[in-house]
Order: C-alpha cells, then sequence, then structure tokens
C-alpha cells in the first residue's frame, strides 16, 4: 500500500465556526434561523478537513481552552485529523456565519480569540518543534489570538525551515507582512488580503499576475493569489500559471481558500508537479462552495472537478 502523505496543520487561533442559516436577514429585527451548526473550526482545521478528505495523514496542532476548545477538539477528531493540544486557561473563541437564503449573501462576524500567555506560547513553540519530524509540509493558517506578537509565525516558519520542511502560509495583515521577513515556501493570499498588502486594486488577471510576481519579491518563494469563482495566480521560480476554476452553484464559498490550501499541501506532499497541484488546489477550492461543512470535501467530485480546471502558463 503506497505511504499516506504527510500534513501538519497549526491553528493559532482555532475557532467554533457557527453556521446560521435565514430565510431572509432582516438587520435590526428578530431573524429566526432554519438551521445552525456549531463545527470546530478556524482556517487550519478547514485545512486539515480537506486534506483528511483526498487521504492525507493529519495532525492538527492547536491552542485551545474551555468548552468551546474541547468541542473543537472533538470535532476535528471526529473528522479523521489528529488534535495535538495547547492548552489555554483563554477560552477558544466562536464564529459567525450567517446565510442569507434569500439573496445567498453571506456575513462573516469574527471574534478575536482569546489572551495568550507567555508560557503558553512557549509551550506552543516546543510542541510545534516536536511535531516536525513528522511532517514533511506544514500549513500555517489564520489569524493571530491576543497576547501573541507578529513575529511568532517567523518563529514557526524559521523552525520548520531548519527541519527542511516546506511551510505554506495563508494569514493575512501585520502577520502576513510581518512573516514575509522569513521567507515561507508559499504564501496564498485572496484578492482583499493581497490588495490590502499593496495599498492597491486587483481587479484584472493582469493586475493578479502583476500583485502575485511584487508579493514574491517581498519574500515568499512561491505565491499563489486565490481569485475566487476566477481561480488563482501562481508566482513562482519557473514563471507563472493561471488557473481558472470550474463553474457551479455555490452554497457557501466559506472555507474555500482553506480547502484550496489543503489541496496544494497535498499535492506538494504527494510529489505533484506545478500544474497539476494548481490543477488540485483550484478542484478542492471549488468542491468546498458545495461542501456541507467547510473542508469536507467529496472525493468523487473533487476528481470530476479537476478535469475541468483549465491551466494556462503566461
Ligand atoms: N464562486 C466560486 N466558484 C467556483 N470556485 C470558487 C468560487 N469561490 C471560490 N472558489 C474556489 O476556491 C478557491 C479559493 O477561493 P478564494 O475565495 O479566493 O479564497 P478565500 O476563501 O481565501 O477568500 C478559488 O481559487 C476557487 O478554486
Ligand atoms: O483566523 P481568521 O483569519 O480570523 O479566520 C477564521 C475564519 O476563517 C474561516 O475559516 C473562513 O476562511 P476562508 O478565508 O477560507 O473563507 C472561518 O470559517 C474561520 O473560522
Amino acid at each position: 500500500m503506497p505511504e499516506r502523505s504527510k500534513l501538519l496543520c497549526v491553528s493559532l487561533n482555532p475557532a467554533v465556526d457557527r453556521r446560521i442559516i435565514v430565510p431572509s436577514l432582516r438587520v435590526g429585527e428578530v431573524n429566526r434561523a432554519t438551521s445552525a451548526d456549531p463545527q470546530a473550526g478556524g482556517k487550519a482545521a478547514h485545512v486539515a478537513f480537506a486534506a483528511v478528505s483526498l487521504g492525507a495523514e493529519v495532525r492538527w496542532l492547536a491552542f485551545l481552552g474551555g468548552p468551546d476548545g474541547e468541542s473543537c477538539r472533538r470535532g476535528v477528531e471526529a473528522r479523521g485529523a489528529v488534535p495535538v493540544v495547547v492548552e489555554t486557561a483563554g477560552r477558544t473563541r466562536s464564529t459567525l456565519e450567517l446565510i442569507d437564503e434569500s439573496t445567498g449573501a453571506i456575513t462573516e462576524v469574527l471574534e478575536p480569540g482569546p489572551e495568550i500567555l507567555p508560557e503558553e506560547r512557549d509551550r506552543m513553540l516546543f510542541c510545534f518543534g516536536e511535531e516536525l519530524s513528522n511532517a514533511p509540509v506544514v500549513a500555517l493558517s489564520g489569524s493571530l489570538p491576543r497576547g501573541i506578537e507578529s513575529s511568532i509565525y517567523c518563529d514557526l516558519i524559521e523552525a520548520a525551515k531548519r527541519e527542511g520542511c516546506t511551510v505554506l502560509l495563508d494569514t493575512s495583515g501585520a502577520a502576513l507582512e510581518y512573516s514575509l521577513k522569513a521567507q515561507p515556501s508559499l504564501i496564498k493570499p485572496n484578492r482583499q488580503e493581497a490588495s490590502a498588502l499593496l495599498c492597491r486594486e486587483i481587479q484584472t488577471a493582469d493586475d493578479a499576475i502583476g500583485a502575485a510576481q511584487e508579493l514574491r519579491t517581498r519574500g515568499s518563494e512561491s505565491v499563489v493569489l486565490s481569485l475566487g469563482a476566477a481561480g488563482a495566480v501562481v508566482a513562482d521560480a519557473d514563471g507563472i500559471l493561471l488557473g481558472t476554476a470550474p463553474k457551479l452553484e455555490v452554497i457557501s464559498t466559506v472555507g474555500s481558500g482553506d480547502s484550496f490550501l489543503g489541496g496544494w499541501a497535498v499535492g506538494v506532499a504527494d510529489g505533484l508537479d506545478r500544474v497539476e497541484r494548481l490543477r488540485l488546489a483550484i478542484a478542492c477550492g471549488t468542491a468546498n462552495c458545495v461542501a456541507n461543512n467547510p473542508g469536507v470535501l467529496d472525493r468523487k467530485l473533487v476528481v470530476e472537478l479537476l478535469q475541468q480546471v483549465v491551466i494556462e502558463q503566461r
């Protein structure tokens, strides 16, 4: 039997994600939900679920505290990833995803996360170091909780690179800007995140190519700029790839970027070339659009979508 690819997904700010569906959202009035579904979340959990859907062996390292922390741990385990927990005195946050069925509009509200104590931070660095020998590919995803300085991703990236791991980073704002100093193997901003970093609009494919190339000069070995329904652009040492996503009827795009990264990470671990890696990542991001839970992908659908992804070399 071929060995399963191994990944480590790291969540410094996990969450219980609450997806609430209302027939038609009325702001400022009482709304009654038709469905409410708390799930283990935060970006790294979705990356882990997507990779598990593709058959990978995944360990998920996270700060967790309080009852929501425990439900997150159980949720991750139930989905087939192995949770490795650094306990915190502060409680794990929750996030709200409000789906308005009448318009399809999605409103997200994200709590900031707990205050992390210095000794909890140190324990995370220690546990991360212990996990590295197990995982040739490491995905670091999401925002930072309070009490954690922007440089923590640099410490994690440097430690992982010293062990020869490929390090994929998906974060935003100051944490992303700061982390480029440590030269991650790949960053995956979406259009808004890249736009915020470069202080300019990204509208056309040429804008996206220019943005990915410029971000690469700031420190990351490769850049993937994901473009929602339009697909994604890759800038790396071999040039530019432009991938177009298949079209389908969307339930929710929450977690599509995470699923994209999960597909990319499995592609790296399985030794796929850059074209096939991008194809797999886009198919996973698109499959997530019809998943009932972020990251939990239908593998058969991923295989169908693979044939529909168009990749162009520029
Ligand atoms: N409306 C959509 N239709 C088809 N695929 C989509 C759609 N939205 C996202 N995707 C897929 O998910 C990937 C990541 O989406 P994106 O919205 O850029 O990420 P993020 O969730 O980080 O904002 C895209 O590259 C694409 O493959
Ligand atoms: O860590 P952050 O940046 O606050 O984001 C957390 C949230 O991101 C999400 O995973 C959605 O991510 P996407 O960008 O892939 O849609 C939420 O469901 C989640 O809990």
